[in-house]
């Protein structure tokens, strides 16, 4: 990434406006690959314009298939019907867990010799749960430096599908996505994937089940834990719907919200609403929980300040589950808040862009506020007195995670300037974040 080294903005006391939100990230990479792998051609429209997709792009660009890119997002995929028509290649997936996990279940079904790998970060991301689901069908997978770990060796084999395939869920909702997604593709009976434990950020196969359902494939829930996919009836499972709208981003959403919480709005955003597929925008909830006056439409979310006489929100007490990324954002806002704000359930922010607990309390704890972190939980308590807010010399430290950089820019509208250390980050899923940003606050 071209970087600037740091951006110093605020303080602000206002924010007002509204913002079309860039696509959903978990829409775009999902319809990617699911109109890769179906027949016909698929029009996508809203396409999130960001690393993470551009990896999606270049890998099935790589695998052989048609991706053109028109103005406007809008992304012009021709279905290969299942079968990639590349059988070798060496894929780079950035930092994006949404491309490599599922496109590691679908090479597998492929039979040919594939290996994917990513920056640093990606290699201290867990896929072993992946592996293991698809080893049971008879995948070939070697780690190829740490058991686990990417980069991974996909090698040609053939797969012989089982009744009954298990999965973990307890680490990362992704490796039941890619299971979901892929598994179609070779289903000669029925199967029936079933989640061993807890199944963490639920919300997230929601989608992927909504997104599959548009591509032809309908997929029964007996119950919580079991996902039953439907034997194949034909070559090409998947079949194009044509157009498809990709969401506003409901995750990116949650920083414009907040801003209309902290800078008295009215704030909306514009692209997600009541209608939404995507679990993240539960967010409004919580803000609401919070204090915050919000109103919805189908498809836009407004946020106009706090509702008690104070203008200062309430620290709240919340299992984040099913909000994982967005509820990052609450832990910021956590520092206008009374009284303390405790996250619960949030154990997954450890193997994510970074250690997101551990990055979170830290910087946190530089602007002055009482942060207690646990292995799944975080408490923050605000800086005591506006005197009590810092501005640290050194800056706010971003660790390569775009969330980070988003969540601090939301410090600005305390008492003091902020330095917010390679804002460029905010690449992976919203590249023109601080532009955006920069047209709400004064
Ligand atoms: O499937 C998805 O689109 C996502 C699932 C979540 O990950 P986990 O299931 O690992 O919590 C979320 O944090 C990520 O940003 C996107
Ligand atoms: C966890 C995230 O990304 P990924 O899709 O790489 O898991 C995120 O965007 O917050």
């Amino acid at each position: 990434m071209s970087g600037i080294p740091e951006i110093t903005i605020g303080p602000f006391t206002r924010a007002q406006g509204s913002i079309v939100l860039p696509g959903s990230k978990s829409i775009s990479n999902r319809a990617l690959l699911l109109a890769a792998l179906a027949s016909g051609t698929t029009t996508l429209k809203n396409l999130l314009d960001a690393d993470d997709t551009q990896v999606m792009r270049n890998a099935l660009r790589q695998l052989g298939l048609s991706v053109i890119d028109q103005a406007n997002h809008v992304c012009v995929v021709k279905g290969c019907g299942g079968q990639f028509p590349v059988r070798e290649a060496d894929l780079f997936m950035g930092n994006a867990g949404t491309a490599i996990r599922p496109l590691t279940a679908a090479l597998a079904m492929q039979g040919g010799n594939y290996r994917l790998s990513g920056v640093a970060r990606m290699h201290e991301r867990p896929i072993r749960d992946l592996v293991d689901g698809l080893r049971q069908v008879g995948a070939k997978i070697d780690y190829e430096l740490q058991e686990g770990y990417p980069p991974i060796k996909i090698l040609a084999a053939d797969i012989q599908i089982k009744d009954v395939v298990k999965v973990r869920g307890d680490v990362s909702s992704q490796f039941l996505t890619a299971l979901l997604m892929a598994l179609p593709l070779v289903a000669q009976e029925a199967v029936r994937i079933e989640v061993i434990g807890e199944l963490i950020s639920r919300p997230y196969i929601d989608i992927t089940l909504k997104l599959m359902a548009r591509f032809g494939v309908n997929v029964a829930c007996p119950d919580a834990q079991s996902f039953v996919i439907p034997a194949k009836t034909s070559d090409a499972v998947y079949k194009s719907p044509g157009n498809l709208s990709v969401e506003g981003d409901a995750s990116s959403a949650s920083y414009f919200l907040a801003l209309g919480a902290l800078g008295a709005g009215p704030v909306r955003v514009l692209g997600v609403g009541k209608d939404s597929i995507q679990g993240d925008v539960a967010f409004a909830d919580a803000l609401a929980l919070m204090g915050a006056k919000i109103t919805a439409g189908e498809d836009w979310i407004e946020v106009s300040g706090v509702k008690n006489a104070g203008g200062k929100l309430n620290g709240i007490t919340l299992d984040c589950t099913e909000i994982p990324d967005a509820a990052m954002t609450l832990a910021v806002a956590a520092l206008f808040a009374e009284g303390q704000t405790r996250l619960n359930n949030i154990a997954s922010w450890r193997v994510k862009e970074t250690d997101r607990i551990a990055a979170m309390a830290k910087e946190l704890k530089k602007i002055g506020a009482i942060v207690e972190e646990g292995a799944d939980y975080i408490v923050v308590q605000a800086p005591a007195a506006l005197g009590d807010w810092k501005s640290p010399s050194e800056g706010i430290d971003t660790y390569d995670d775009h969330r980070m950089a988003m969540c601090f820019s939301l410090a600005t509208l305390g008492p003091n300037t902020l330095k917010i250390n390679d804002p460029n980050c905010v690449a992976k899923t919203f590249p023109t974040y601080f532009a955006e940003f920069a047209k709400i606050v004064s």
